[in-house]
Formats: C-alpha cells, structure tokens, sequence
C-alpha cells in the first residue's frame, strides 16, 4: 500500500519532536521532519531529517520538489509573545511570510497544508471558543497567526488548521519552557512566583496536541479544529496542581492579576477551547491536566 507522506515544519519544537515521535509508530506514514540548523531529536530511526529553513524560498522549493509531500503539518513560528511584540518584522517574516512560501509550495504539489495556530487570535473577553467564533487579536503574535490563518483560508490548497492553547510538555534540548517546567523549576530552586489568577485557558499536553494534528493529517480532514486540554484553569490553579503533584511548596506560589503582572504584550483574558467539534469529527479526546502532568513528570525522572 502506498504510504502517505507527511513533511513536518520545526520539527525541533515542542510540538514537531511530539509529532515525529508519533508519526514513526505509524507504518503508513513516511515522515519527513525539517528544521532550521541541526536535527535535535534524540533518535534517528522512523523518519527522514532535512534542514529546511522555511524564510527560505530557495529551501522550501528544493525540499518540495524532491520530497512531493501528501501532507505538511506546519508547526514552525515565532511563538515568543513578548519577542513578537519587540520585533515585529522578525515576528512578520515568520509567521506570515513564511507560511505563504509553504502555500506557494503546496499549490505547486497539490500537498494537502495543516497549519498549527492559536487561542492568541481571539480578544479573550468570551472564552471557551469555537471554531466559528470572530477572531479578535490583541497581540502582535495574535494579529500575525491570524493573518497566517487567512491566507490559507484564501488559497485555492486543500488546507486544516489546528488552534491549540498553552501547550505545555517535555522535548529534548528546547528553545523555550512552558507553564509547568517553569513552576517545578522555581519552587524546586525555592524562588517565591506570582501567577495570574485572571488569565483562563485550556492548558494542553504537547502529546494530546500531537494526537489531534495526526488526526486531521491522516484523515486529511478540512476545516478549523479546536485542539487542547479539557480542563478550564487559570495559571495560578495549574502552579497549585504542579505544586501538588510535585510534592513541592505552594507557600511560594502566590496569586496575582494583570494589574500587577506587565508583559510587554497583552493576553487575551478568557480564552480556552469548546472541544465539541474534534471529539465529534476527528475522534479528539484528550488526557486531564492532572494525567498529563503525570505524563510530562514520566519524562524527567
Ligand atoms: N506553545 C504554545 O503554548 C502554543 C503554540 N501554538 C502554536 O503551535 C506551534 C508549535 O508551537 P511550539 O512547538 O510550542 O513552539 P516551539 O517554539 O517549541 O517550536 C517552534 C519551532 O519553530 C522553529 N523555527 C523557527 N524559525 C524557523 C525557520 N525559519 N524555519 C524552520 N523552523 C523554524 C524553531 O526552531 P528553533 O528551535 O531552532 O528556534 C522551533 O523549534 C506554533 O505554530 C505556535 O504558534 C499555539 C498555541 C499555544
Ligand atoms: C512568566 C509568568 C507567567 N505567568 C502566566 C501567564 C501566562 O498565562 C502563563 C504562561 O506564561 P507565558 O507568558 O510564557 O505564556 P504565553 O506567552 O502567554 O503563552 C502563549 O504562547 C503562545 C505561543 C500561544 O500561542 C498562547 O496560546 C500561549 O500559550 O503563565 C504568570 O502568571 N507569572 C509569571 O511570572
């Protein structure tokens, strides 16, 4: 049987070193991971690795051309918020550009184009989303995965687009942490945190994140998908339920909202996904954030 051929785009990320790892347990899957520089991931059997710069038109041509991928799984961004905020062309580049050199690409091959966005297009003031929901941005990180969004939304490829919320989860040699690794690190260093207790999502395990973009991919199923977690927590409960699960000192952790906490650019309030369609259409169904920090902690020790 001929087997299908799924091309991943930052692959060294949280989410691509999930993904590959999943896509290598499936034999009717030929996975090729790309990345900018190196391959970071700790093994190397299951799937091809190419270095494939996606700011780079000349890479994403030449790679598209040998390779004729079924299906991109396009995970690749800027996803430093306050970075995009600083550097807006930078940010721009990426997350926009980018992702039209990757359509140019896909409408050459006819490759089927899944891109991974976020709860960041909504304003937060009416979380848990649907899919039909009006987006909204707030941020520039915002603002550039919705303009990502639509231009595949206008582009004459077959086309998904998975949204997911704080991913949180534990790959090899990171670019950047995420809620839970920072928490376990500053109490296990006995540093006193405030965390906001007037932000709201649904947290989500980089592995559940995984399993919901391989779904769309495999069924190559149209259309916008909610992707995260079940549980709706603002990060204060999810440092109290690390704490708790870690054995650590919530002494430390202590409440505290936006008035108090500045970050260079603004999060949308109430955000968090109504699962609804991805249960119903794709079969999506993920752990709880307390299982998933049970996976995660299998991870470290
Ligand atoms: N993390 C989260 O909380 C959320 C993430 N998302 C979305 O999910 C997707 C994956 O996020 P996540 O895995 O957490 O992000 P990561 O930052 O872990 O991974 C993004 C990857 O993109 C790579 N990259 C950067 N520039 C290029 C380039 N020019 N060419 C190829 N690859 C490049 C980075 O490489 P390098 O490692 O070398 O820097 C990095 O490995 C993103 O699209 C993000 O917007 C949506 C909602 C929440
Ligand atoms: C650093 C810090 C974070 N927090 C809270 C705020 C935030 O909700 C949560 C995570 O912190 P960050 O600011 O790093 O997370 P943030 O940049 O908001 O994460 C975002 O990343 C991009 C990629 C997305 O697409 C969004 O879905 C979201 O996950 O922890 C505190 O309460 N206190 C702190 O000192």
């Amino acid at each position: 049987m001929e087997k299908k051929k799924i091309l991943i785009t930052g692959s060294n990320g949280l989410l691509g070193q999930k993904l590959v790892e999943l896509l290598v347990t499936k034999p009717h899957i030929d996975t090729i991971a790309t990345a900018r520089g190196g391959n970071r991931l700790p093994f190397s059997n299951g799937y091809r690795y190419i270095e494939m710069d996606i700011t780079d038109p000349q890479a994403v041509d030449r790679v598209f051309g040998a390779e004729r991928p079924d299906v991109v799984i396009h995970t690749a961004a800027m996803t430093n918020v306050d970075q995009c905020e600083a550097e807006k062309d930078a940010c721009w580049k990426l997350n926009v550009t980018a992702t039209e050199t990757l359509i140019a690409a896909c409408a050459k091959h006819k490759t089927f184009l899944e891109l991974v966005s976020t709860d960041f297009i909504f304003d937060g003031t009416s979380g848990p989303y649907r899919e039909d929901d009006e987006p909204n941005p707030i941020s520039f990180y915002g603002w550039s995965k919705f303009a990502a969004e639509k231009a595949v939304v206008s582009s004459s490829i077959e086309w998904a687009i998975a949204r997911t919320v704080l991913v949180y989860g534990i790959a090899h040699d990171m670019s950047r942490s995420n809620i839970i690794l920072w928490v376990k690190k500053s109490l296990d260093e006995g540093k006193a945190i405030k965390v906001v207790t007037d932000q709201f999502r649904t947290p989500t395990l980089a592995e559940d994140l995984a399993l919901g973009c391989y779904l769309i991919a495999d069924q190559q199923a149209k259309g916008i998908y909610h992707i995260s977690g079940k549980d709706f927590l603002t990060p204060y409960e999810m440092a109290l339920a690390a704490a708790d699960y870690f054995g650590l000192d919530a002494s430390l952790i202590s409440p505290t909202d936006a008035s108090a906490f500045s970050q260079p650019a603004r999060r949308p309030p109430r955000t968090g996904f109504d699962l609804s369609k991805s249960r119903e259409v794709l079969g999506y169904e993920p752990h709880s954030f307390r299982e998933g920090i049970e996976i995660l902690a299998g991870q470290i020790f």
